[in-house]
């Protein structure tokens, strides 16, 4: 019997550098993130997590090395195509990129513009749709009561818990988030950390943390990454304390 061909891989890193002038953020990393992998991004501060988030959506382009996304070369590929691979991967960054003047729920539907018709996606940004989606996720990231108030009068991690909303109204098949969790007391992180696998149709996310704790508790694998390179990748289940102390070890 033939077996099926193996499923591409999600993310793929190949000898990939990112350099600001002389200094490489990324400095030759190998990845190769599969379906459904969960994985958790470590690392001290300027090691180049939220740089290589950035490569993994398609926001950075690599100086050298390849970025392959669903098994296809983001270099290789004409603009059309790398934009429809691209727009599969959900992307939370550190700013959350909400619009404070408006009210919750035109952030959370903002996830979905592009999968609703242009006539829905018009009207949507005129009068807010409070309908059964919005509302549930909202429901999910804690936030029932939020549905119609001003996203600025929300604390820090409200916010976060509404771009996690908006994430999960996005259909994307796989998510990259950037320290989703940083302004969550730890009960919250983990519980709206869980609800991240759910945003993508192949179950596969690429989070980077400052908690290695959450790491162990909600991921599959642990990568850590020191000064643009991948110093450690293990499953989560087997991250240790020695493991950390290397990798947060001052220079
Ligand atoms: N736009 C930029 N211009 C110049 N240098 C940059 C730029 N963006 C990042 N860097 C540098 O690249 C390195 C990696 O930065 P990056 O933001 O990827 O690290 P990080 O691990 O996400 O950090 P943190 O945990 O503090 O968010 C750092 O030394 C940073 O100063």
């Amino acid at each position: 019997m033939n077996e099926p061909p193996a499923a591409p891989a999600v993310f793929e890193l190949r000898g990939t550098v990112v350099a600001y002038g002389a200094h490489r953020a990324l400095d030759g990393v190998d990845l190769v993130v599969r379906p459904g992998e969960r994985v958790a991004l470590l690392g001290p501060s300027g090691s180049g997590k939220s740089t290589l988030l950035s490569v993994l959506s398609g926001a950075a382009v690599p100086d050298d090395g390849a970025a392959l996304l669903f098994g296809e070369d983001l270099a290789a590929v004409g603009h059309r195509r790398r934009r429809t691979l691209c727009a599969q991967v959900g992307a939370l960054s550190q700013e959350l990129d909400l619009v404070e003047q408006v009210r919750v729920l035109h952030n959370v539907n903002a996830g979905r513009l592009g999968r609703w018709p242009l006539r829905t996606a018009l009207s949507a940004l005129l009068t807010a749709r409070a309908d059964d989606e919005a509302r549930r996720v909202l429901e999910q990231v804690g936030l029932p009561w939020a549905v119609h108030a001003r996203t600025e009068q929300l604390s820090g991690g409200e916010r976060q818990r509404v771009a996690v909303a908006r994430l999960l109204v996005q259909g994307a098949a796989a998510v990259v988030a950037d320290e989703p969790a940083s302004s969550l007391d730890p009960t919250t992180a983990r519980d709206v950390l869980a609800l991240l696998p759910s945003s993508a149709s192949t179950g596969t996310t690429v989070v980077s943390l400052h908690q290695p704790e959450l790491a162990r508790r909600t991921f599959t694998r642990a990568l850590g990454l020191r000064r643009g390179r991948v110093v450690l990748d293990l499953p989560a289940d087997e991250l240790r304390d020695h493991h950390l102390d290397e990798l947060y070890a001052r220079a």
